[in-house]
């Protein structure tokens, strides 16, 4: 079977494109193999994209984290699917579900944005001492569970260790959550790193976190809703902005996409 290795601004991912109408639950210990970074192809998940519809153009997309566990929103994982639906069948705009959820995609120059839906966002759902000061994480569901912080410098953070204990928080279990930690980087742009659930570890940059922090630093006023830039681990920034007729509950995120190899499953 063919795969592609493929990353959106870092997020790396095994993906499989047009596979029929299989069952994907046999893919959850699939995704584990490939994702391990020793034994397997390595990435932070496994993305099985199939075309549904060539017009209109609709994609049914399922991805899985590295531990096999299944992504309800992964918007890297998204923007990878509709590039690679654009290289396929010349796809410019699209309609993607994934786990039940409608998305938009447009392909726009060395740009791929996806829509996100904001649904609940709770001020002060946690706290942790972070280098010795209380520091509180806000929560915003952008289509899976994110936490967020507002540090004063991003790097001068154990993101790793932090980013566990708070996945791993009593007050959020048995679900957890993705834990983001951004810092003002300038008019309109932020600062970001994330810790995932689901790859347990911290990734180059995240869609979905993307979104979560804009919602959060607007709340905190440090940005205001408008577009906003995310600079990341990657080094290769995504774009927030709120949707044209939704502002309050869709955002668009894009940023590039690279496709790094091909190759045949053993
Ligand atoms: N990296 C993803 C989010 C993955 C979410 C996953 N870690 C989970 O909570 O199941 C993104 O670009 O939106």
């Amino acid at each position: 079977m063919r795969f592609r290795k493929i990353h959106g601004a870092g997020n790396d991912f095994v993906l499989l494109c047009d596979l029929g109408p299989d069952d994907d639950k046999k893919w959850h210990k699939e995704a584990e193999r490939l994702c391990a970074r020793r034994t397997g192809v390595g990435a932070d998940g496994l993305i099985i994209s199939r075309l549904v519809s060539h017009r209109p153009a609709v994609l049914d997309v399922t991805c899985f984290n590295a531990d096999g566990s299944t992504a309800t929103m992964c918007g890297n994982a998204l923007r990878c699917a509709a590039w690679a639906a654009h290289r396929d069948h010349g796809l410019q705009q699209m309609c993607l579900h994934m786990a039940g959820v409608e998305h938009e995609a447009v392909v726009s120059g060395d740009s791929v944005w996806v829509t996100a839906e904001v649904g609940a966002v709770q001020p002060r759902r946690l706290q942790a001492v972070i280098n010795g000061r209380p520091t509180w994480f806000d929560s915003a569901h952008t289509g899976t569970e994110h936490v967020v912080a507002v540090v004063d410098d991003v790097d001068n953070i154990d993101a790793v260790m932090v980013g566990r204990l708070i996945r791993h928080h009593a007050d959020i279990a048995p679900l957890g959550t993705n834990v983001n930690f951004i810092q003002s980087a300038g008019h309109q742009a932020l600062k970001i790193r994330t810790y995932e659930r689901g790859v347990e570890a911290e990734t180059l940059s995240c869609g979905s976190g993307a979104v979560a922090a804009v919602v959060v630093a607007t709340l905190r006023g440090l940005v205001a809703g408008r577009t906003v830039t995310i600079h990341n681990r990657a080094g290769q920034p995504l774009t927030v902005r709120p949707h044209d007729t939704r502002p309050t509950r869709t955002h668009w995120v894009g940023g590039p996409i690279t496709h790094t190899f091909e190759g045949v499953l053993a």
